[in-house]
């Protein structure tokens, strides 16, 4: 039985798809666009992504599209661990700029949907994570955003040292949320 917990941010949820092990190994249903529907949740997934983190604390956020690209993201590790972090970054919403975070890894083998008008980012707790995600829209670059990881304005507690991550180019260069453009309509 596929569980769904809220993680405390409207529309966040944590899922847990059952996992069948034997002799040979385990299975699982890593989707089930049924299984969502019964819950209220109706998603068209069109792009599967896939990144490979070499070391601990390679911290990979905030990430956010804008429309018409956002994107819902089912995400979740097949290899490793992630301290994963979903941001509201809706203008207007009661809990714009909260924050909420959770661990993803292989061994629990739960999942988290990051709903649109919210930022994302992780940073990985093991050597050689695998993270995974489909999303409800293809990547734009025009439309790709990045909001500084350690914006005071969020707040978020990396549970990592924050002096010796790795971050790309455009991470290192990101803005605060408070200069970040937020005020659009994500519908869906
Ligand atoms: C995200 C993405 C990137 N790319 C390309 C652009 C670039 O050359 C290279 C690496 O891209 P990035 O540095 O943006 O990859 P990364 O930092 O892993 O970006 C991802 O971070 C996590 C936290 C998310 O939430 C994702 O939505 C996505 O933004 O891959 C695509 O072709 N398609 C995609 O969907």
């Amino acid at each position: 039985m596929r569980q769904f917990r809220s993680l405390g941010l409207d529309g966040v949820i944590e899922i847990l798809p059952e996992k069948f092990g034997d002799d040979r190994g385990f299975f699982s249903e890593t989707y089930n666009a049924r299984v969502f529907a019964d819950d209220g949740i109706s998603l068209d997934f069109i792009q599967d992504n896939h990144s490979y983190s070499a070391q601990v604390g390679v911290l990979r956020g905030l990430h956010f599209q804008t429309p018409p690209f956002a994107q819902d993201k089912l995400v979740r590790v097949i290899r490793g661990s992630v301290f994963d972090v979903i941001v509201d970054i809706r203008k207007g919403s009661p809990t714009f700029a909260k924050w909420v975070g959770v661990e993803i890894s292989a061994k629990k083998w739960n999942q988290v949907l990051v709903p649109k008008g919210f930022a994302h980012g992780f940073v990985t707790l093991e050597p050689d994570t695998e993270f995974l995600y489909k999303v409800t829209n293809y990547y734009s670059k025009d439309c790709d955003r990045s909001i500084r990881f350690d914006d005071p304005d969020i707040g978020v507690e990396w549970p990592v040292d924050l002096s010796t991550v790795t971050l790309s180019a455009k991470d290192e260069a990101a803005g605060l949320l408070k200069d970040t453009e937020t005020g659009f309509v994500f519908e869906g």
